[in-house]
Formats: C-alpha cells, structure tokens, sequence
C-alpha cells in the first residue's frame, strides 16, 4: 500500500535523506530511530509533502504523492495528519475548538474565522475526545492542559481529518515518562482499532520496541536497519547510531529509562 523509492531530499551540499527505499504492505505501526541530524523528520516532511521532495518516488495505494498538486495534494495532506513534538495547538482557545480546526480544509475560511462548525462536527470532536480519554477538558483552554493532554487533542485533531496515515514527528520527546506512555498508547490504540498506520520517529529504542511492530533505523540520511522490535538487537543499535563498543542504550535518552535510571539510583542511595 506504501512504496517509497530511492526517495532522496538535498539540502545544498547536504544530503538529508539519501535514496531511502522500503514498501509496507498492510497498516501498521511503525518507528523510526537514528541520532539527530539523521533525516527522520526530513522523511515524515517528505510524506506529507511540507517538504519537496529532490528525486526518487513516493506511492499509496497506487497514488504517486509526489506529483500530486492544488486540491489532490490538499487531499493527501489530509490522509496523511502529522502531529508534531510541540503539539501546534492554540493555547488560548478551548480545546473542542482545536480539535475541530482539524476540519479546516474542508471549510470556508469565514466559517472558521466565526467557528461556526456544524453540530454534528461537534459531536465527533467530542467523541473523538472522549475517546482519548480527555473529554471533560473539552471546555478549557488548550494551555490549562498538561503536555500528554494537549499532544491527546493534537492527535484527536488530527483524527478529525479521518486520516488513513498519521505521522508523528517526536510525539513524546517533550513528555514526561507518565504522559509519554499515555500518548504511545493512545497511537497504539488508533492503530489497532481504525487499522490506520502510525508512522512515528522516535528517540528512544525502548519506546519503538515497545509500541512498534516494524522498526526503521536511519543514519546519515540512509536506512542502515529495516526490521522487526526482536531484530533490533544492541549491537543493531549500536549500528545505527553510529557509535562504540562502549554504547550504552541509555545513551539514546529514554526520558522513560533515564527516570527509571534516576529513580533506581535514588532508591539505591536511600538509607534504608
Ligand atoms: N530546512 C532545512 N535546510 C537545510 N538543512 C536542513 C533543513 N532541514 C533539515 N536539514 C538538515 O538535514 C539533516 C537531517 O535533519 P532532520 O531534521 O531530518 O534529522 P532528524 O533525524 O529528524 O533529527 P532531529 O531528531 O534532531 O530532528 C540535518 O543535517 C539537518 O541539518
């Protein structure tokens, strides 16, 4: 259903993502891994066409994506939501009102402006919110929420969309361990409910493991690992990430595996 082929972004002298190449057959979760500067967002930017691709192919369900145009790429926008480390929401206004700005490009600009949504868009945010468990925040501003809160109304924002992809651009780099759990399960859920696939770059080999069925390592722009959590061994990692024999998996920052760190050395130190 998904076929990228030696899809390559340059940005002058640097190539970002370098003839990147892999097809996936059925909806699934995947997670793709690699240090910074690797080329993940580049990739997800390329996807959802933010970012112009420099060659190579991009096709879903028989549509190529790259030469779409006007309207139909509008359209692909939309089939394939992105929700983004930072969340990207309004913070000053209610949290049924964000969720419902994921209609946007269905609706006339007036329509927004005044946010007249139909009732039964209404209805759907708040479904959609209950669903993710966040519903009696609806009324309050998306500012009051905490983070895994307000990355909860980002991906009921983009469920409005009804997409049949979403890409995650770092969903849980800024969360907590508590509410990062939260928000992978919640993407989890989205995959193994509707079917749809969820496409995350991810910084932590633990959280890909965990929630992921497929894993993609990149390095340097290139995918160097393609395979599943089981095959994702420390040595692999250590591949990926371009580093010694003295690489630790800790080194990828897990914010879930450095408090777990934290709290076990803080438990260990205590008296007793
Ligand atoms: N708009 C841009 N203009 C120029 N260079 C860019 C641009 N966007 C990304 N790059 C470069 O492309 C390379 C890949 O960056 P990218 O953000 O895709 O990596 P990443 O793996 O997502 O890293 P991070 O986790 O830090 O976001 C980097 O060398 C980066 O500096």
């Amino acid at each position: 259903m998904l076929v990228v082929e030696e899809l390559t972004k340059r940005f002058g002298a640097n190539t970002a993502v370098d003839a990147v190449s892999f097809t996936v057959d059925q909806p699934m979760m995947i997670g793709i891994i690699g240090r910074s500067g690797a080329g993940k967002s580049t990739f997800l930017r390329m996807m959802n066409r933010l970012t112009e691709a420099s060659s190579g192919m991009l096709a879903f369900e028989g549509r190529d994506v790259l030469g779409l145009s006007g309207r139909a790429r509008r359209a692909w926008q939309s089939d394939c939501a992105m929700i983004f480390q930072q969340f990207n929401l309004v913070p000053r206004m209610d949290v049924v009102s964000n969720v419902l700005h994921g209609t946007l490009g269905r609706r006339s600009t007036l329509a927004t402006l005044f946010n007249l949504f139909p009732r039964e868009d209404i209805h759907r945010a708040i479904d959609i919110l209950d669903r993710l468990g966040i519903a009696e925040h609806g009324p309050k501003r998306a500012e009051a929420l905490s983070g895994g809160q307000q990355q909860r109304v980002a991906i009921a924002r983009a469920l409005m969309q009804d997409p049949k992809i979403i890409l995650a651009d770092e969903p849980i780099a800024s969360l907590d361990p508590m509410n990062a759990q939260t928000v992978m399960e919640a993407l989890r859920r989205i995959h193994e409910e509707d079917g749809r696939m969820v496409i995350a770059n991810l910084h932590t080999l633990d959280t890909a493991r965990r929630y992921c069925d497929r894993v993609i390592g990149m390095r340097d722009g290139r995918i160097v690992f393609d395979g599943t959590p089981e095959q994702l061994t420390t040595g692999v990692a250590r591949d990926i990430y371009g580093a010694g024999a003295d690489f630790s998996e800790e080194a990828t920052s897990t914010e879930i595996r450095d408090h777990a760190a934290r709290t076990h050395t803080a438990s260990m130190a205590a008296p007793a």
